[in-house]
């Protein structure tokens, strides 16, 4: 017999990469320099958690803890997109709690349907048709996906249920479930038998409630003995308790009093979580079972005063038989109802907590001294770190794209008052995926910028107003007339004016790749 209660896992989840854009020219008969069509790489599928009604338990993840989305496809030549990744989507059961590897609350899955992506794929990467402007109009380069994110998380169940059955092990708890409602959960004359959380449905007259069957608890669970207290948790979501107490049982150490103050004991010595109820403040009703069985009936008479001196509703049944039982459904019905009155809030919050947004425009540079005599400049940052793993550093020229996106997000302006000097090690990143670099500066005084890179017509917005577009396409024309008579000086020149007139209408925004 297995006492392994699976209600806790960890998950290592991982975001599909995005595919890589693709670099590639135009071809066609008679016209043998077409323009760049390398399409977009797809975005990775994400791995998204979401309640599944038909999901009980963490079972299922906690034989497969490792999942991943699949990857986004290469773009291809031709203007094709590469396929998206699918997401992954995990069926979790309601009540489901996410926590970082920190342990940090980040979802509260309640409610079908809910849904929280524990692991983004990577967005896929531009395709050299996507990075062609008037000034780069056949970039010979592509931008790389992204790496999906690989994150742990810890997944945790409280079961959602309005009212849970406590008891020793055999005392009935199934049983009573089962014949309460439409469930079916193991029952066996073994203790144990229920290793993870059943539910049931019971409808009393109108009022229609949920029943958890928790696995059977024993004196010294508090510390350990047993399953242990951890599958109390699941009955920290439930408004009202139902002791289930054996009658029939011979053992002579053992009776249905002493039974109910041991079980007692052990749910006052579980902690709940801040703001709920202590278990042993909440209503109960105290049954006892296997009234068929003529010592439980005998049994039944002589604790019965005992017991209804707690001041908690008595119940005597028989699962089997199914005597008591309507009765008792009806005193449950009563207490979900009462409660349900006093706080209708207490239908449980439908809320997703996302991690906080972290804002992506940002970026931060420090100078940081290491070794002897060591110095260099960090940037932190959201888009300074995506722009380094987009970058494919074999390329020249997809390494100039980077430094004139750096450049325009202000980085180098940044790094010239942080002291940093031509030659100096810069890292991009955290430790990790940091990237080191000897900085080149495009810029070539501390407080002037010439920005000849560092500005970017696909910047433009393209709704302003047409005498901007005009002027813009009379330099275009110019140049390709220029080009046209072989004058490269001239275009040069061209390209240069364009640029630095163009300084001011640079919002610094992204790509949005
Ligand atoms: N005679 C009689 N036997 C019962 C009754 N209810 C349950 N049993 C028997 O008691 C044994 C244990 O029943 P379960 O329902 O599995 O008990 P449990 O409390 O869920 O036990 P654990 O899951 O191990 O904690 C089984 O053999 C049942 O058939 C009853 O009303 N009358
Ligand atoms: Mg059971």
């Amino acid at each position: 017999m297995s006492t392994h209660f699976v209600d806790r896992v960890v998950l290592h989840a991982s975001g599909g990469d995005g595919g890589n854009g693709c670099a590639s020219v135009h071809r066609e008969k008679f016209k043998p320099l077409g323009g760049p069509d390398g399409g977009n790489g797809g975005r990775g599928g994400d791995v998204v958690l979401e309640v599944d009604p038909q999901v009980t338990t963490l079972l299922d993840l906690h034989r497969r803890p490792h999942r991943s989305a699949p990857d986004g496809r290469f773009g291809m030549g031709d203007h094709r997109s590469g396929a998206e990744g699918e997401d992954l989507v995990i069926g979790v059961p309601d009540g489901t709690i996410v926590r970082s590897a920190k342990g940090e609350l980040l979802a509260d899955m309640v409610g079908p349907g809910t849904r929280y992506v524990v692991a983004p794929g990577g967005r896929g990467g531009l395709g050299n048709a996507a990075l062609a402007t008037t000034k780069r109009k056949a970039p010979g380069f592509a931008l790389l996906g992204e790496p999906g994110e690989v994150v742990d998380v810890t997944l945790e169940l409280k079961t959602l249920a309005d009212i849970a059955l406590v008891g020793f092990p055999s005392a009935g708890k199934s049983s009573l479930v089962a014949a309460l409602s439409a469930a079916r959960p193991k029952i066996a004359d073994y203790p144990f038998t229920t290793l993870v959380p059943n539910l049931g449905v019971v409808e009393a007259g109108s009022t229609r409630f949920t029943v958890a069957d928790v696995p059977g608890l024993i004196p010294g669970a508090s510390e350990g003995r047993g399953l242990g207290l951890d599958f109390l948790r699941h009955v920290e979501r439930c408004v009202a308790l139902v002791h289930v107490l054996d009658g029939a049982n011979l053992e002579s150490t053992r009776d249905p009093v002493s039974d109910l103050e041991a079980i007692e004991k052990e749910l006052a010595a579980y902690t709940v979580d801040d703001g709920t109820v202590p278990l042993q403040d909440r209503p109960r009703i105290i049954v006892i079972n296997k009234a068929d069985v003529p010592d439980a009936r005998d049994m039944a008479d002589i604790v019965r005063e005992d017991l209804e001196k707690r001041g908690d509703p008595v119940f005597v049944v028989s699962a089997v038989a199914h005597t008591g039982l309507r009765e008792l459904s009806f005193a449950m019905a009563e207490l979900v109802a009462a409660s349900r009155a006093a706080e209708p809030a207490a239908v449980p919050q439908r809320i997703v907590l996302n991690p906080p947004a972290v804002d992506e425009s940002g970026f931060r540079v420090t100078r940081e001294e290491y070794g002897e005599d060591q110095v260099r400049f960090r940037v932190r940052g959201e888009k300074p770190r995506r722009w380094v793993r987009q970058t494919d550093f074999t390329n020249d020229e997809a390494v100039g794209y980077l430094a004139d996106r750096l450049a325009r997000l202000g980085v180098e302006d940044e790094l010239f008052k942080a002291g940093a000097t031509p030659g100096a090690e810069v890292v991009i990143g955290d430790d990790a995926n940091a990237v080191v670099f000897d900085w080149e500066p495009t810029m070539v005084a501390g407080a002037e910028v010439l920005g000849q890179r560092g500005s970017d017509l696909r910047l433009e917005d393209h709704s302003r107003p047409t005498r901007d577009a005009k002027r813009q396409q009379e330099r275009e024309r110019r140049a390709a007339k220029a080009a046209a008579r072989g004058e490269l000086e001239a275009e040069r020149r061209a390209g240069h004016w364009t640029s630095t007139d163009e300084d001011a209408g640079d919002t610094g925004d992204d790509d949005g790749a």
